[in-house]
Protein backbone atom coordinates (compact mmCIF):
# COMPACT_ATOMS: atom_id res chain seq x y z
CA UNK A 1 0.00 0.00 0.00
CA UNK A 2 1.00 3.13 -0.94
CA UNK A 3 1.45 5.84 1.99
CA UNK A 4 1.58 9.65 0.67
CA UNK A 5 1.55 12.74 3.36
CA UNK A 6 1.15 16.03 2.93
CA UNK A 7 1.86 18.89 5.16
CA UNK A 8 1.50 16.80 8.18
CA UNK A 9 1.21 19.42 11.52
CA UNK A 10 1.17 17.62 15.00
CA UNK A 11 1.56 20.31 17.93
CA UNK A 12 1.93 18.93 21.73
CA UNK A 13 1.84 21.92 24.47
CA UNK A 14 0.31 25.72 24.23
CA UNK A 15 2.20 28.75 23.88
CA UNK A 16 5.91 29.29 25.70
CA UNK A 17 5.60 25.20 25.69
CA UNK A 18 4.08 24.62 22.20
CA UNK A 19 6.18 22.04 20.04
CA UNK A 20 6.15 21.02 16.59
CA UNK A 21 6.15 16.62 16.46
CA UNK A 22 5.52 17.00 12.92
CA UNK A 23 6.45 20.25 11.40
CA UNK A 24 5.03 20.82 7.89
CA UNK A 25 5.50 16.84 6.95
CA UNK A 26 5.38 15.79 3.59
CA UNK A 27 6.62 12.01 2.30
CA UNK A 28 6.03 9.51 -0.03
CA UNK A 29 6.45 5.43 0.66
CA UNK A 30 5.75 2.93 -2.61
CA UNK A 31 3.92 -0.22 -1.84
CA UNK A 32 5.96 -2.96 -0.54
CA UNK A 33 8.73 -1.16 0.91
CA UNK A 34 10.85 -1.71 3.49
CA UNK A 35 11.47 1.61 5.04
CA UNK A 36 13.45 2.21 8.23
CA UNK A 37 13.02 5.68 9.71
CA UNK A 38 15.91 7.29 11.97
CA UNK A 39 16.17 9.62 13.85
CA UNK A 40 17.41 11.09 17.54
CA UNK A 41 14.94 10.86 20.55
CA UNK A 42 12.14 13.24 20.38
CA UNK A 43 12.12 13.84 16.75
CA UNK A 44 8.57 13.01 15.80
CA UNK A 45 9.09 9.29 14.36
CA UNK A 46 6.39 7.85 16.91
CA UNK A 47 4.02 10.65 15.72
CA UNK A 48 4.65 10.13 12.14
CA UNK A 49 4.01 6.25 13.02
CA UNK A 50 0.49 7.15 14.94
CA UNK A 51 -0.67 8.85 12.23
CA UNK A 52 -0.10 6.81 9.36
CA UNK A 53 -1.31 3.57 11.94
CA UNK A 54 -5.06 6.37 12.56
CA UNK A 55 -4.04 6.09 15.89
CA UNK A 56 -3.96 9.77 16.33
CA UNK A 57 -4.96 12.97 14.81
CA UNK A 58 -3.19 15.65 13.00
CA UNK A 59 -3.66 19.26 13.55
CA UNK A 60 -3.33 20.07 9.79
CA UNK A 61 -2.41 18.44 6.67
CA UNK A 62 -3.33 14.47 5.37
CA UNK A 63 -2.33 10.88 5.27
CA UNK A 64 -3.21 9.15 2.01
CA UNK A 65 -3.23 4.70 2.21
CA UNK A 66 -3.49 3.30 -0.88
CA UNK A 67 -5.56 6.42 -2.35
CA UNK A 68 -7.71 6.90 0.88
CA UNK A 69 -7.75 9.83 2.77
CA UNK A 70 -7.23 7.97 6.62
CA UNK A 71 -7.79 11.53 8.10
CA UNK A 72 -10.86 12.67 6.45
CA UNK A 73 -12.25 9.08 7.56
CA UNK A 74 -15.09 8.46 9.86
CA UNK A 75 -14.85 6.71 13.65
CA UNK A 76 -16.49 3.32 12.05
CA UNK A 77 -14.39 3.58 8.63
CA UNK A 78 -10.78 4.91 10.29
CA UNK A 79 -11.68 1.54 13.38
CA UNK A 80 -12.08 -0.73 10.67
CA UNK A 81 -8.97 0.54 8.92
CA UNK A 82 -6.72 -0.21 12.27
CA UNK A 83 -8.28 -3.39 12.01
CA UNK A 84 -8.10 -4.54 8.48
CA UNK A 85 -5.15 -2.64 7.13
CA UNK A 86 -2.97 -1.75 9.57
CA UNK A 87 -0.07 -3.83 12.45
CA UNK A 88 1.59 -2.34 14.78
CA UNK A 89 4.58 -4.13 16.85
CA UNK A 90 5.72 -1.61 19.69
CA UNK A 91 9.17 -2.03 21.93
CA UNK A 92 7.20 -3.60 24.50
CA UNK A 93 5.52 -6.70 23.41
CA UNK A 94 2.07 -6.06 25.15
CA UNK A 95 1.18 -9.48 25.20
CA UNK A 96 -1.65 -10.78 27.00
CA UNK A 97 0.34 -13.32 30.05
CA UNK A 98 -2.65 -15.11 30.68
CA UNK A 99 -2.75 -16.46 26.63
CA UNK A 100 -0.32 -18.64 25.49
CA UNK A 101 1.51 -17.70 21.73
CA UNK A 102 -0.78 -19.51 19.95
CA UNK A 103 -4.00 -17.90 21.90
CA UNK A 104 -2.48 -14.41 21.66
CA UNK A 105 -2.34 -14.53 18.48
CA UNK A 106 -5.94 -15.93 17.71
CA UNK A 107 -7.37 -13.07 19.15
CA UNK A 108 -6.50 -11.01 16.49
CA UNK A 109 -7.37 -13.51 13.95
CA UNK A 110 -11.10 -13.88 15.47
CA UNK A 111 -12.09 -10.56 14.63
CA UNK A 112 -10.27 -10.31 11.49
CA UNK A 113 -12.41 -10.50 8.28
CA UNK A 114 -9.41 -12.83 6.36
CA UNK A 115 -7.03 -14.12 9.12
CA UNK A 116 -3.86 -15.69 7.68
CA UNK A 117 -3.48 -19.70 8.81
CA UNK A 118 -2.42 -19.57 12.30
CA UNK A 119 -0.03 -23.05 12.35
CA UNK A 120 1.34 -21.79 9.37
CA UNK A 121 2.54 -17.99 10.58
CA UNK A 122 3.40 -19.37 13.54
CA UNK A 123 6.01 -21.77 11.97
CA UNK A 124 6.94 -18.83 9.63
CA UNK A 125 7.81 -17.18 13.29
CA UNK A 126 9.81 -19.98 14.02
CA UNK A 127 7.26 -20.73 17.28
CA UNK A 128 5.93 -23.67 16.21
CA UNK A 129 7.56 -25.46 19.59
CA UNK A 130 6.19 -22.73 21.31
CA UNK A 131 3.31 -22.14 20.61
CA UNK A 132 1.89 -23.11 23.70
CA UNK A 133 3.92 -21.35 25.87
CA UNK A 134 2.91 -18.05 28.17
CA UNK A 135 5.01 -15.25 27.15
CA UNK A 136 6.45 -15.47 31.06
CA UNK A 137 8.25 -19.33 29.28
CA UNK A 138 9.56 -17.00 26.18
CA UNK A 139 13.08 -14.89 25.57
CA UNK A 140 12.31 -11.18 24.81
CA UNK A 141 13.28 -11.83 21.09
CA UNK A 142 10.47 -15.10 21.09
CA UNK A 143 7.98 -12.39 22.81
CA UNK A 144 8.63 -9.57 20.05
CA UNK A 145 8.10 -12.83 17.60
CA UNK A 146 5.24 -13.22 18.84
CA UNK A 147 3.79 -9.67 18.77
CA UNK A 148 4.66 -9.65 15.31
CA UNK A 149 2.42 -12.43 14.67
CA UNK A 150 -0.81 -10.77 16.65
CA UNK A 151 0.18 -7.46 14.40
CA UNK A 152 0.27 -10.21 11.24
CA UNK A 153 -2.42 -12.64 11.18
CA UNK A 154 -4.88 -9.92 9.80
CA UNK A 155 -2.57 -9.69 7.08
CA UNK A 156 -2.30 -6.25 7.01
CA UNK A 157 -1.30 -4.05 3.90
CA UNK A 158 1.32 -2.20 6.29
CA UNK A 159 2.99 -3.27 9.37
CA UNK A 160 4.11 -0.88 11.83
CA UNK A 161 6.72 -1.26 14.12
CA UNK A 162 8.22 1.26 16.51
CA UNK A 163 11.58 0.18 17.78
CA UNK A 164 11.17 -3.62 17.52
CA UNK A 165 14.28 -4.49 18.66
CA UNK A 166 15.00 -2.01 21.02
CA UNK A 167 15.04 -4.44 24.18
CA UNK A 168 16.77 -7.31 22.14
CA UNK A 169 20.15 -8.19 22.37
CA UNK A 170 21.60 -8.30 18.64
CA UNK A 171 20.59 -12.06 17.83
CA UNK A 172 17.70 -11.51 18.85
CA UNK A 173 17.14 -8.41 16.80
CA UNK A 174 18.96 -10.05 13.91
CA UNK A 175 15.84 -12.93 14.13
CA UNK A 176 13.16 -10.42 14.72
CA UNK A 177 14.25 -8.61 11.30
CA UNK A 178 14.69 -11.77 9.47
CA UNK A 179 11.51 -12.36 9.85
CA UNK A 180 10.17 -8.82 8.79
CA UNK A 181 12.82 -9.53 6.05
CA UNK A 182 10.58 -12.92 5.08
CA UNK A 183 7.05 -11.29 5.70
CA UNK A 184 7.82 -8.60 3.14
CA UNK A 185 9.03 -10.82 0.54
CA UNK A 186 6.04 -12.98 1.07
CA UNK A 187 3.04 -10.74 1.51
CA UNK A 188 4.24 -7.74 0.30
CA UNK A 189 3.62 -6.18 3.01
CA UNK A 190 4.41 -2.36 3.18
CA UNK A 191 6.98 -2.46 6.70
CA UNK A 192 8.15 0.47 8.72
CA UNK A 193 10.64 0.32 11.06
CA UNK A 194 11.60 3.16 13.20
CA UNK A 195 14.91 2.68 15.38
CA UNK A 196 17.96 4.59 16.62
CA UNK A 197 20.31 1.82 15.39
CA UNK A 198 21.94 3.23 12.57
CA UNK A 199 23.04 -0.18 11.49
CA UNK A 200 19.92 -1.67 10.23
CA UNK A 201 19.25 1.17 7.39
CA UNK A 202 21.01 -1.33 5.14
CA UNK A 203 17.46 -3.23 5.26
CA UNK A 204 15.64 -0.82 3.92
CA UNK A 205 14.44 0.20 0.16
CA UNK A 206 13.71 3.75 1.96
CA UNK A 207 15.48 5.68 4.36
CA UNK A 208 13.94 8.26 5.92
CA UNK A 209 15.85 11.29 8.49
CA UNK A 210 13.84 12.66 11.17
CA UNK A 211 14.94 15.49 12.75
CA UNK A 212 12.65 18.12 15.32
CA UNK A 213 9.55 16.92 13.36
CA UNK A 214 10.76 17.87 9.87
CA UNK A 215 11.82 14.94 7.48
CA UNK A 216 15.46 15.87 6.63
CA UNK A 217 16.04 13.27 4.03
CA UNK A 218 14.56 10.81 2.14
CA UNK A 219 16.16 8.55 0.07
CA UNK A 220 15.44 5.32 -1.91
CA UNK A 221 18.30 2.66 -1.14
CA UNK A 222 19.79 -0.59 -2.21
CA UNK A 223 18.73 -3.28 0.00
CA UNK A 224 21.20 -5.96 1.58
CA UNK A 225 20.05 -9.21 3.33
CA UNK A 226 19.71 -8.59 7.32
CA UNK A 227 22.18 -11.86 7.71
CA UNK A 228 24.94 -9.68 6.38
CA UNK A 229 23.91 -6.45 8.61
CA UNK A 230 26.01 -5.61 11.70
CA UNK A 231 23.13 -5.66 14.45
N1 LIG B 1 1.11 12.97 24.07
C1 LIG B 1 2.05 13.90 24.04
N2 LIG B 1 1.95 15.03 24.77
C2 LIG B 1 2.88 16.00 24.73
N3 LIG B 1 3.99 15.95 23.97
C3 LIG B 1 4.16 14.86 23.21
C4 LIG B 1 3.21 13.78 23.20
N4 LIG B 1 3.65 12.83 22.34
C5 LIG B 1 4.81 13.30 21.85
N5 LIG B 1 5.12 14.49 22.36
C6 LIG B 1 6.30 15.30 22.02
O1 LIG B 1 6.40 15.37 20.61
C7 LIG B 1 7.76 15.27 20.20
C8 LIG B 1 7.93 14.08 19.28
O2 LIG B 1 7.71 12.90 20.02
P1 LIG B 1 7.83 11.44 19.40
O3 LIG B 1 7.48 10.46 20.45
O4 LIG B 1 7.09 11.38 18.13
O5 LIG B 1 9.42 11.35 19.10
P2 LIG B 1 10.33 10.10 18.76
O6 LIG B 1 11.26 10.54 17.69
O7 LIG B 1 9.49 8.92 18.50
O8 LIG B 1 11.14 9.90 20.12
P3 LIG B 1 11.74 8.55 20.80
O9 LIG B 1 12.82 8.07 19.87
O10 LIG B 1 12.27 9.02 22.12
O11 LIG B 1 10.60 7.59 20.92
C9 LIG B 1 8.58 15.16 21.48
O12 LIG B 1 9.07 16.43 21.83
C10 LIG B 1 7.59 14.68 22.50
O13 LIG B 1 7.93 15.10 23.79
Amino acid sequence: MSIVIEDAVKKYGRGESEIYALNHVSLQIESGEVCVILGPSGSGKSTLLHMIGGLDQLDSGSVTVDGTKITELGKKALTEYRREKAGVVFQSYNLIAELNVKENIRVVADISKDPLDLDTLIAELGLSRHATHFPAELSGGQQQRCAIGRALVKNPDILLCDEPTGALDSVSAGEVLEILEKINEKYHTTILIITHNENMAGMADRIIRVHDGKIVSNEKNKKVRVKELKI
